[in-house]
């Protein structure tokens, strides 16, 4: 389970009368569930992005918390990322080594020994239909490649909670249905807590159980799809996202 509570980040460029400021997150707060599939959704710079990695422990919040099965990750850290799982958005392999030598370095670095390293990514391969890529050096993988690598590196100390930054990006068709069926398993099989962000609806509707609306750095809107379009009244998804997401100027064509 996690728990977001109260973020906000400001980032600063430049000095003085120069000066510009963006705050990134302006108070954002949700709690994503075991067994349960967790939206982030929210326009181009709304802010899912900052959350995630501040979740993910990447970058220290300017106030709020982070609790990772009730671990305070700004705390203790190590204890925190033991138990995520991350993706994120820049995926972040080297591409000197092969996909399995990715996914087993990664492995290490969380205390695993070799062997059983090696035994998980052989079968997270199998999973995510991957095995042909195993003894290939990174170098050059197409987006659907990499995205399968990364995940696979990200699960492979079995984390309880699992945290996807825009994970569909630049997968076709046929990649996202892998993706979706994949993390409905993770849910179902294994009971994991999986955040993911987004802004396309139609990936939420078809996989999210609930739903965090981001918008300004803030959580605008929390529920399930049917939930939050009942808050509107209306029978469109799309209708209820540009509703609740968007100011009044934002939406004036
Ligand atoms: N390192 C940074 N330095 C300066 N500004 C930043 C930095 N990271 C994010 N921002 C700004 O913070 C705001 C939120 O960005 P963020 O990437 O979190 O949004 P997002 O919701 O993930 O957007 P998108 O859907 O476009 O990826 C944006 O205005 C962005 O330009």
């Amino acid at each position: 389970m996690i728990e977001v509570q109260g973020l906000q980040k400001r980032f600063s460029s430049g000095r003085g009368r120069t000066a510009r400021h963006v705050l990134a997150a302006d108070g954002v707060g949700f709690v994503a569930a075991d067994a349960c599939i967790t939206g982030l959704l929210g326009p181009n710079g709304a802010g899912k992005t900052t959350t995630l990695r501040i979740v993910a422990g990447m970058i220290p919040p300017d106030a709020g918390r982070v609790l990772v099965d009730g671990i305070d990750v700004a705390r203790e850290p190590q204890r925190a990322l033991g138990r995520m799982g991350v993706l994120s958005d820049s995926r972040g392999l080297y591409p000197r080594l092969t996909a399995q030598e990715n996914i087993v370095y990664y492995g290490r670095l969380q205390g695993m020994a070799r062997p059983a390293a090696h035994q998980r990514a052989q079968a997270l391969a199998q999973v995510l239909d991957m095995v042909p890529l195993l003894d290939r050096r990174t170098e050059g993988f197409s987006q659907g490649e990499r995205m399968k690598t990364a995940l696979a590196r990200a699960l492979v100390h079995d984390p309880p909670n699992i945290i996807l930054d825009e994970p569909t990006n630049g997968l076709d068709v046929l990649a996202t249905r892998a993706l979706r069926e994949t993390l409905r398993r993770l849910r179902d099989d294994e009971g994991k807590c999986i955040v993911f962000s987004t802004h396309i609806m139609q990936e939420v509707q078809r996989l999210c159980d609930h739903v965090v609306l981001v918008s300004h750095g803030r959580a605008v809107a929390r529920g399930t799809v049917a939930e939050l379009m009942a808050q509107t009244g209306g029978s469109d998804f799309e209708d209820t996202f540009v509703q609740l997401a968007f100011t009044d100027e934002e939406r004036a064509p």
